[in-house]
């Protein structure tokens, strides 16, 4: 049987500390080839290019500073070439390039490749939600799974403890990715629920901006939790009604209630979120002060939630979420958050 090849399509943050893990296991697993191609959105940091630095220094220090990388991920700054021959492929970018590297990929990708989402967004198109995993089948026509849960990269890279939920059509295909990422301090659950494992990743990240407002305005620890579990209900009310086969008991994954718990407390969109409300200063500016080139992800899917519930005509049913939106786009006093539930 020929040995699985992995490539890694993304390296920021979390594409970093994942490779932390594949790469740990590829190298103890013999179902796999030892070496994994991690594709690197070049740019030069301090004047050398990243793939460089990675292949020489073994860290991102741009993304992932203070954690090594296994020397067996080797950066590859071209897609086609980080990508040809793989039969496993991880897609781990910001939501908003997922379109454009499959049309690069599409030439030299084999029928026989399967592919994992570690994305937490959504898109959107006049008949509705797309999820990522149907954008790449769309484009690639190869079986996707989906990974998402309470996964705060830096946590991860530091060796602590978390779950996390891999969603799965075929069984087999989900237990060959389990093998990829599970350890003792990263253990996977398995769902047969790709849809629901990333609505609820995407989703969280709307209702994570609406944690940060509460928080600027200090409206303490009960208002928070009354936001996040009203949140929740508004997450489930939006699956049920795009996506009927996604499974209420996929919520209790750590894809679902789990993830949305770190990041109302510990992730990127809250903290951007309270910035917003404290500085006034647009989410562009916030994301390349705060962020240092990682991206926002909450933002974009808030503003397409809100335009798939506008044109549904259904736009009461999801209050809170429809606030968070009028609040980030629309000029609203963030004292709403509250007023307007
Ligand atoms: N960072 C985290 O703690 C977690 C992130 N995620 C999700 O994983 C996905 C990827 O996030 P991160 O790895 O954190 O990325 P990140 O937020 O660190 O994003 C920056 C990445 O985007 C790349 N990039 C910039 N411009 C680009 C372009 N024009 N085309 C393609 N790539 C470009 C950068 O090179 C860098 O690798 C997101 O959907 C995020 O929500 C999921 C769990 C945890
Ligand atoms: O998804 C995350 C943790 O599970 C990270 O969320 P942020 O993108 O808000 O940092």
């Amino acid at each position: 049987m020929s040995l699985e090849r992995v490539a890694i399509v993304g390296s920021g943050n979390w594409g970093s500390a994942a490779s932390r893990l594949i790469g740990k296991n590829v190298q103890q697993n013999p179902r796999f080839e030892k070496q994994v191609k991690m594709w690197v959105y070049e740019e030069l940091v301090n004047g050398e290019k990243l793939t460089e630095i990675i292949n020489t220094k073994h860290e991102n220090v741009k993304y992932l500073p203070g954690y090594k990388l296994p020397e067996n991920i080797v950066a590859v700054p071209d897609i086609k070439e980080a990508v040809k021959g793989a039969t496993v492929l991880v897609f781990v970018v910001p939501h908003q390039f997922i379109h454009n590297l499959c049309v690069q990929m599409k030439p030299v990708i084999s029928s026989h490749c399967r592919g994992i989402s570690l994305i937490k967004g959504i898109d959107f198109d006049e008949s509705g939600p797309l999820l990522i995993t149907d954008i790449i089948k769309r484009e690639l026509n190869i079986p996707m799974c989906a990974l998402s849960g309470a996964n705060i990269a830096n946590e991860i890279a530091a060796g602590k403890f978390c779950e996390t939920t891999i969603g799965y059509e075929n069984e087999q295909d989900g237990e060959l990715m389990k093998q990829l990422f599970h350890d003792d301090m990263f253990r996977v659950g398995l769902v047969k629920d790709v849809a629901g494992v990333q609505v609820c990743g995407a989703l969280k990240n709307v209702i994570a901006l609406g944690a940060g407002f509460c928080d600027a305005l200090e409206m303490g620890n009960n208002t928070k939790s009354a936001l996040m579990r009203i949140g929740l209900i508004e997450m489930q009310r939006f699956t049920k009604k795009y996506y009927s086969n996604v499974k209420l008991e996929t919520f209790m994954e750590s894809c679902g209630v789990a993830d949305l718990i770190t990041t109302c407390y510990g992730g990127r969109n809250r903290k951007c979120a309270e910035a917003f409300v404290r500085t006034k200063k647009s989410w562009e500016e916030l994301e390349e002060e705060l962020l240092g080139g990682q991206k926002l992800q909450g933002t974009t899917t808030a503003k397409d939630v809100y335009l798939t519930l506008k044109k549904d005509n259904v736009l009461e049913e999801f209050p809170h979420m429809v606030t968070i939106y009028r609040i980030a786009f629309e000029g609203l006093p963030p004292e709403r958050i509250v007023l307007d539930i």
